[in-house]
């Protein structure tokens, strides 16, 4: 399968590099680091010890079986803009936060997969990703339901050794990553803790209401999320993932722009209920966005 990964940074050049082996490659990203790529190849290290050598380069290619898609979810309406240029059979989200699939299929006629990605990457230098942790892709119809495209990307991502379960509940599948990304990953980017400071209270009491009112907010939206259940998992993620420091709290240790809008504030967004916790998470981060720079375009 030719292979087209459309924000080659962490996430994109681990799972790109782990399935150059089997497939056709092209990792889209920026330089420096996708031309070293392209001249010296990607080295992947951490739980995965290899060298392959994909394609880099910083212009999406003119057509590909798949794009695959991995930017920060600020940036997806600028990758679907680029991807339209190109012919792709279908298109996947591996990205966290939601309305990043709703954003690439108003903007490309490609049928858009949803995917969950449980896998860490960080990118350690130009040409080299770490893996920091295996894990698995989750994906299907983003609407749910059976899918012969889905099937076929599911072999192909098995085939090239990814872990991969296709589902036909992935609505389901992103709002429960929702609702854990809501009760992990502002609280610890705050509070600057790693995942494991959110087992116990006060920092457990924090994450489980974030979770439930998500919980609440994806029934507003006809898909079935358990509260109590939400709770629970997003408090044993942290305990999973305790020594972790979540995407967000890289974020903002880094000075960067975060996903709050896609996670906290999605939630908040699509609340026909007060859903004071995520708000005030959101507020908070937003706050620091604000201070540093990063006001919403
Ligand atoms: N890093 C990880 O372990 C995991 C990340 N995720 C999710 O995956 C997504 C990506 O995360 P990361 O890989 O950590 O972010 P990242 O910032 O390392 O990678 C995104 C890359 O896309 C590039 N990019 C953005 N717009 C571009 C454009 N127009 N043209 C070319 N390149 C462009 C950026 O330069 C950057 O290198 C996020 O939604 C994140 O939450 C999900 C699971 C694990
Ligand atoms: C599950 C969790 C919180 C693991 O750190 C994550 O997905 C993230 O950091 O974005």
């Amino acid at each position: 399968m030719d292979i087209c990964v459309f924000g080659a940074g962490s996430l994109g050049s681990l799972i790109g590099g782990l399935l150059a082996d089997t497939h056709e490659v092209t990792l889209v990203g920026r330089d420096p680091h996708v031309g070293v790529v392209d001249t010296k190849g990607l080295c992947l290290s951490g739980a995965v010890d290899r060298h392959v050598s994909p394609t880099g380069r910083t212009a999406v290619p003119q057509a590909a079986d798949l794009g695959v898609v991995t930017v920060k979810s600020f940036d997806t309406s600028v990758a679907a803009r680029e991807l339209a240029t190109a012919d792709l059979d279908a298109v996947l989200s591996l990205q966290n936060g939601m309305g990043n699939e709703a954003a690439l299929a108003t903007r490309l006629d490609s049928p858009v997969l949803a995917g969950t990605c449980t896998y860490g990457a960080r990118l350690r230098d130009p040409g080299h990703v770490e893996c920091s942790g295996l894990g698995e892709v989750v994906l299907g119809a983003r609407e749910g339901g059976e899918s012969a495209l889905a099937d076929r990307v599911g072999t192909a991502f098995d085939d090239g050794g990814l872990a991969t379960t296709v589902s036909t509940e992935m609505p389901r599948r992103l709002w429960e990553k929702l609702t854990v990304n809501a009760g992990i990953n502002a609280a610890t980017a705050l509070a600057r803790v790693p995942n494991g400071a959110l087992t116990d209270d006060p920092g457990a009491s924090v994450t489980r209401r974030a979770a439930r009112e998500a919980a609440r907010v994806a029934r507003t939206q006809g898909v079935s999320v358990d509260a109590d259940e939400a709770a629970k998992q997003a408090v044993a993620v942290a305990d999973a993932t305790a020594r972790n420091r979540s995407s967000m709290l890289q974020d903002i240790e880094a000075g960067r722009r975060t996903e709050i809008a896609a996670i906290n504030g999605y939630v908040v967004e699509h609340a026909s209920q007060p859903v004071p916790v995520n708000e005030t998470l959101t507020a908070l981060v937003r706050t620091w966005e604000a201070e540093h720079g990063h006001l919403e375009s």
